[in-house]
C-alpha cells in the first residue's frame, strides 16, 4: 500500500517547547488515519506542518511521495481539503455562498458545489445563513468546504469536537463514506472511542511524541488486559500474586502471557478453586490510558 503522508524526525520548537518531537508518521492511501493524543500533545501543529502552514523546525514531510517544499506546496496543496480548528465559513453568507467562495477561488466546476453539499447532506440548508446553523451543520460545512475541490487527501483537525453523539455519528458515517470512495482522511481527535470506531489505523501522539502507530489490533497486543480470577478464596490468590479483590474474586494487573499461565498452575497445584480466569475487555481508552501512563515508546 503506497502511503500519502510520510514524514521522517518530524520537529516543531517553539521557544524552549518541543511541541513535536522527531514525529515518523505513516499515512496509507484509502485509510481513515485516527490521529490521537490529548490536548497539547502536538497534533494541531503536526497538521498545520503537513499542509505547509507553518514550518516545520527540523525533518521531513512527503505528500502524495513528493517532498513538501515551499517550492512544491503549490503543486501539492490542491489536491489537500483541510479543516484546521474551528470550522470556517461566514456566518453572514448561507452555506452555498460560502461554498461558491471557495469554488470561484479554486476556479472550480459549479457542479462541484452542488456535490460537496449532497455529501455532507446540506443541500436542504444551502440557503440558511451559517449563522443559523447548529455546531454540527457548521462542521459538515467546513467539511464540504474541504471537499469542493474533490481532495485525494482530507486532513481534519478536530472535527467532531463540541458535537452531541448523533453530530458525531454522522461525522464518522462522512468520514469512513469518503475513504471508502478512496479520499485518504487524516482525523484527529481527542476523544478515544470515536477514533476507535472510525479508524484503519492510529496514530498515538503524547506530548509531542508518537507512541505508537499501526492498527488498532496490533495496539491491543501490546497492552496487557487486566486477569479476573473468579475464586471464593481470595486471600490464597493474594497470597500468590498482588492484586485487588472484587466481589467474584481477584482482579490481577499487568500479567503477561507466560506470568499468568505460572500463576493459574500455581493456584491449581495449591488446590485454589478457581471457577474462571479470564482477560477484561479493554477499550481503546484504557489501552491509551495504560501506554501514556507507562509513558514508554513502544
Ligand atoms: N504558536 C505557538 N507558540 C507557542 N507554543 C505553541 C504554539 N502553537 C502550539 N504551541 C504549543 O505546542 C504544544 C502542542 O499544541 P497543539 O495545539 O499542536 O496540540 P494539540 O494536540 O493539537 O492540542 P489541542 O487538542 O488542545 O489543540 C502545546 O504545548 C501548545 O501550547
Amino acid at each position: 500500500m503506497n502511503a500519502v503522508i510520510t514524514t521522517q524526525q518530524l520537529t516543531k520548537r517553539y521557544r524552549a517547547a518541543t511541541a513535536v518531537d522527531a514525529v515518523d508518521l505513516v499515512v496509507p492511501e484509502g485509510v481513515v488515519y485516527g490521529f490521537l493524543g490529548p490536548n497539547g500533545s502536538g497534533k494541531s501543529t503536526t497538521m498545520k506542518m503537513l499542509l505547509g502552514l507553518t514550518q516545520p523546525t527540523s525533518g521531513e514531510i512527503e505528500i502524495f511521495s513528493q517532498p513538501l517544499t515551499r517550492a512544491s506546496r503549490g503543486r501539492l496543496v490542491p489536491h489537500i481539503g483541510s479543516m484546521i480548528e474551528s470550522p470556517p465559513g461566514y456566518g453572514h453568507l448561507t452555506g452555498e455562498e460560502n461554498l461558491r467562495i471557495v469554488q470561484h477561488m479554486l476556479d472550480l466546476p459549479s457542479g462541484q458545489v452542488e456535490e460537496a453539499l449532497r455529501t455532507v447532506r446540506l443541500t436542504e440548508h444551502r440557503n440558511k445563513l451559517v449563522r443559523n446553523y447548529s455546531l454540527g451543520m457548521k462542521q459538515r460545512l467546513g467539511i464540504a468546504m474541504a471537499l469542493v475541490r474533490r481532495p485525494a487527501l482530507l486532513v481534519l483537525d478536530e472535527p467532531t469536537n463540541g458535537l452531541d453523539p448523533a453530530g458525531i455519528e454522522e461525522i464518522r458515517d462522512l468520514l469512513v463514506r469518503l475513504s471508502r470512495q478512496g479520499i485518504t482522511v487524516m482525523v484527529s481527535s481527542h476523544l478515544l472511542d470515536e477514533i476507535d470506531k472510525m479508524a484503519d489505523v492510529l496514530g498515538i501522539l503524547s506530548a509531542g511524541r508518537m507512541i505508537f502507530q499501526g492498527t488498532r489490533d496490533a495496539l491491543f497486543d501490546h497492552s496487557v488486559p487486566d486477569l479476573m480470577i473468579t475464586t471464593t478464596q481470595p486471600d490464597r490468590v493474594l497470597q500468590q500474586v498482588s492484586g485487588t479483590r472484587t466481589a467474584e474474586g481477584v482482579t490481577v494487573s499487568g500479567l503477561g502471557r507466560e506470568q499468568a499461565a505460572r500463576l493459574i498452575k500455581d493456584l491449581a497445584v495449591a488446590d485454589v478453586p478457581i471457577y474462571e480466569a479470564r482477560r477484561t475487555q479493554q477499550r481503546l481508552e484504557d489501552v491509551f490510558m495504560d501506554l501514556t501512563g507507562r509513558g514508554g515508546l513502544l
